[in-house]
């Protein structure tokens, strides 16, 4: 019996397109200005000595700016980039630049689950503080009161199963009980591995025949 539900932003509650086309643009523009103005905050300094340490070099200030782009550009993962990226949007959302963008059918049934008594988690990429404010400057305002917690890269990657043991762990529930989403086939078999129920939404996809995830095009289609 499903207790908790723990999803997926991007491609899941959200669309590929916000995140390519609207949050990762701002980022890389403002990002530059954003590392010579803010270098010396203790906030920053070990986001920018992390990302140094993973770049592998004596990075100067310029070339260290040039890997952040080089990462956005081609989406990596990482958390310096993810924490830095989301100290960025704050500034975006808070500006009125851009609202989070979240599908009408994934908030009208979280909000349903919300009321029904699950407990909602996100699992981002996206650092917690990204998370946060997506959901608090959202299409349709503010959602962060429906969601219990926020995971990110620091429990670990999402595509490693040891990152859903530790999720079920801060959860205090058997796998079993925990609903994962995600757009990702590659996230769903961690998720699977580690125990977690599993949902594919499969919004702008083709379904896969094979998969062994339940497949959705939206959370219309997801029975709990
Ligand atoms: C948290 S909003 C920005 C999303 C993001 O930066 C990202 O990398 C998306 O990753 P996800 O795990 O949500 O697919
Ligand atoms: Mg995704």
């Amino acid at each position: 019996m499903i207790k908790a539900i723990v999803t997926d932003i991007e491609g899941t509650t959200s669309s590929l397109s916000f995140v390519k086309d609207v949050l990762f643009p701002y980022a890389r523009a403002h990002l530059p200005d954003f590392i010579r103005n803010h270098r010396a905050q203790t906030e920053i300094k070990p986001l920018l000595a992390e990302a140094k340490e993973i770049a592998g070099g004596e990075l100067d200030e310029e070339a260290l700016i040039a890997q952040f782009i080089h990462w956005i550009d081609t989406d990596q993962k990482l958390t310096p980039l993810k924490s830095l990226q989301g100290l960025i949007w704050q500034d975006g959302y808070r500006n009125g630049d851009f609202t989070g963008h979240v599908y009408e059918d994934a908030v009208r049934n979280l909000r349903n689950w919300f009321g029904l008594g699950y407990k909602l988690y996100v699992y981002s990429s996206g650092s917690v503080q990204a998370q946060k404010l997506l959901f608090g400057y959202s299409d349709f305002g503010d959602l962060t009161p429906i969601f219990s917690g926020y995971f990110d890269t620091h429990i670990g990657g999402k595509k490693e199963a040891i990152s859903y043991e530790h999720i079920a762990a801060e959860l205090g529930l058997p796998a079993e009980q925990i609903l994962f989403l995600s757009d990702i086939k590659d996230e769903l078999d961690a998720a699977r591995q580690a125990g977690f129920a599993t949902c594919w939404l499969v919004r702008e996809q083709v379904p896969d025949a094979g998969a062994e995830h339940v497949q959705v095009s939206d959370f219309d289609g997801i029975h709990l």
